[in-house]
């Protein structure tokens, strides 16, 4: 499979939203990037289910919800009306985690786990073969904008391995600090989809950005 660029809508400017979803329309991305933060899971807050409403209504690329929220079970059925096409949440979040899962594709949604940097990738064994996507957390969450951890390459690794094992039809999902110049290594290393938020949004030129990354 080629790989998909998922930009966060996180580092888009949020007073013209409608312009920036517009662009990403016209642009190489293949999927939205939603990053919803609670300020409890993570030491932010960034928005919730009438943002996220919002873009869908503008979008017309599928909408992967990244959930950095505690307890995200009490909230997947409002984030699948809202429009998600997909919704992943954290392993460290998740008392049940198999029950969360099933409640994702219960609301008709692809479902997916992330994981933390300092989350151990085989902690994911007994839920790989149930989840559509493996969301590897390459900086802390919580921001927009922060430095790149290398160790994630040996964990993109490690994903893909436990995926050929359990014959898992997940992909593996890369987010935080992905630019031009990691981008061929960690799609090498096996990630099928590259989130970046800043790289693409903090220069002048968003699409070409996106381009950029679509053909590392
Ligand atoms: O989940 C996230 C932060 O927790 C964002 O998706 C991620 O940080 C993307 O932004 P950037 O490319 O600027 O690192
Ligand atoms: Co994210």
């Amino acid at each position: 499979m080629n790989h998909l660029i998922a930009p966060s809508v996180l580092s888009a400017d949020f007073a013209n939203l409608q312009r920036d979803v517009e662009m990403l329309n016209n642009s190489q991305a293949d999927w939205l990037h939603v990053d919803v933060m609670d300020g409890l899971f993570v030491p932010n807050i960034s928005f919730g289910f009438p943002v996220v409403k919002a873009i869908k209504q503008h979008a017309e690329k599928p909408l992967d919800v990244h959930l950095m929220i505690a307890d995200p079970d009490r909230y997947i059925k409002d984030f699948a009306a809202a429009g998600a096409d997909g919704i992943t949440v954290h392993y460290e979040a998740c008392t049940h985690l198999h029950r969360t899962v099933q409640a994702i594709k219960d609301a008709g949604c692809k479902a997916g786990v992330a994981i933390n940097p300092a989350t151990n990738v085989q902690l994911l064994k007994d839920i790989i073969a149930d989840i559509d996507l493996v969301l590897i957390m390459s900086v802390n969450p919580g921001f927009g904008g922060q430095k790149f951890i290398q160790n994630t390459y040996n964990k993109i690794v490690e994903a893909k391995q436990l995926i050929a094992s359990a014959q898992s039809s997940a992909v593996i999902e890369v987010d935080g600090g992905v630019d031009t110049s990691n981008a061929t290594q960690l799609v090498q290393a096996g990630a099928n989809v590259l989130v970046a938020g800043s790289s693409i949004f903090s220069g002048g030129d968003p699409s070409s950005a996106i381009s950029g990354l679509k053909n590392a």
